[in-house]
């Protein structure tokens, strides 16, 4: 017994000499709530909203999904970082959450597809990092109280100064809130662009092996970015659409004029509510008729386009292990889910059907039109990280694309 409890007490002082090798760092919350940890990324002070990701992989596509711009994003997973990062699963070219806050971050890489270590990474990127803090209590507290604003300071060396924490607590308190913000015309492309595997600036060797297919790309969509995923583009690519990727703000009529069979809206970051020009590019193509499929953000932009209302939720959907019901269809499918508004099911308008619902707390997950081949679903079937129960979405909008590709090609032969 003495002895064990003596393994324990030098196991403990082991892990506190350890964490003295790196810097201080600390995570303030807007409620004035501290915890202290070490610094495992860039040396700064970064502001956000703290929300919570459950999923227990995917820690490099979740730091590159351009829907966390403006998070600081906590992961409940308990150690993260030990198979490095690498440039095939970049989910974006960077990495777009604001800070990464975890129980405990690997110094090293032990994977044979780890190009760097975490922490190399995310100092690579100039992203701060917390870990060696109690990201149980943290989680606990953001499910009481919500999501809410807070700051991570990280200091170049040595241990945490009254200044420094002073410092996070007014960038945490001055924030604001991430309801109104429109982030989607933040992180959008500049330039149209033919989406192919290695557009990003991939080097060859990496994309050879693993995703690349070799399919016919008999159809064509354009691809609305407001923080698209790769891994959409690349399960669109992979049922035979050629894609084109356009900025947020591209009119309904320029994106006609590309003769597309069928139009994608994608994921993206901030308030769906603000973003006025997808909301009407959303609205023409469901009254034009044109195959329209919407991801979490382009889900969200359909419900407000069909006169539905948006709501914030408490602490949004954010991990690999969301069940969602397929509703009337005895069918439940694991899901990956980063969502902190929600389309308000109660307002759809009568020509909409809900299809999904999440089996954790009710709130609507997907919807269709009955007078439009229009749906949407607010999780993410394209995963990267997380389950592929739902991927069948991107075989459901095919073949909408596949009719109103035979109806214009009907139409163009009379
Ligand atoms: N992943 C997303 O597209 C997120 C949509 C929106 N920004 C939300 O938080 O609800």
């Amino acid at each position: 017994m003495i002895c064990r409890s003596a393994n324990l007490h030098r196991q403990e002082e082991i892990v506190a000499l350890i964490q003295k090798k790196y810097p201080a760092a600390a995570l303030v919350l807007a409620d004035g709530t501290v915890f202290e940890g070490r610094s495992r990324g860039a040396a700064g002070l970064a502001t956000g909203e703290v929300v919570f990701n459950t999923a227990m992989t995917g820690y490099q596509e979740i730091l590159t999904d351009p829907s966390y711009t403006g998070q600081l994003v906590t992961l409940t997973t308990a150690h993260v970082g030990n198979v490095g990062a690498n440039k095939e699963d970049m989910e974006s070219r960077s990495v777009y959450a604001a800070g990464l806050i975890a129980k405990s971050i690997a110094e090293n890489a032990s994977s044979w597809r780890a190009e760097e270590s975490l922490p190399a990474f995310l100092k690579r990127h100039g992203i701060v990092a917390i870990d060696g803090l109690d990201t149980r209590a943290l989680t606990i507290h953001l499910r009481q109280t919500g999501a809410q604003p807070g700051a991570v300071i990280a200091l170049e060396s040595g241990e945490m100064t009254p200044e420094a924490l002073e410092a996070a607590k007014t960038a945490a308190a001055g924030w604001g809130s991430m309801a109104g913000q429109d982030l989607a015309q933040t992180v959008t492309t500049d330039v149209p662009y033919e989406w192919k595997e290695g557009s990003w600036e991939l080097p060859t060797a990496h994309t050879a092996g693993g995703f690349r297919k070799p399919v016919a790309h008999p159809y064509h969509v354009v691809a609305y970015d407001f923080g698209v995923k790769t891994n959409i583009l690349r399960l669109l690519a992979d049922r035979g659409i050629r894609v084109t990727v356009v900025p947020a703000k591209t009119t309904f009529e320029e994106a006609m004029a590309l003769n597309p069979d069928g139009i994608f809206l994608s994921n993206g970051p901030g308030d769906p509510a603000p973003c006025t020009y997808a909301i009407e590019t959303a609205k023409k193509a469901i009254a034009a008729k044109v195959p329209l499929f919407g991801i979490c953000l382009g889900h969200q932009i359909m419900g407000l386009a069909v006169g539905a209302k948006t709501l914030k939720m408490k602490f949004g959907h954010h991990g690999a292990n969301h069940p969602v019901e397929a509703l009337g269809e005895k069918h439940v499918a694991i899901t990956s889910q980063n969502h902190g508004f929600a389309v308000d099911a109660a307002t759809l308008p009568e020509n909409a059907r809900a299809t999904h619902a999440s089996l954790f707390d009710g709130s609507l997950q997907g919807f269709e039109l009955l007078d439009a081949p229009a749906f949407c679903f607010q999780g993410h079937p394209e995963a990267s990280p997380g389950p592929h129960d739902i991927d069948g979405l991107f075989e459901k909008f095919a073949r909408a694309l596949a009719e109103a590709h035979a109806q214009k090609a009907e139409a163009a032969g009379e």
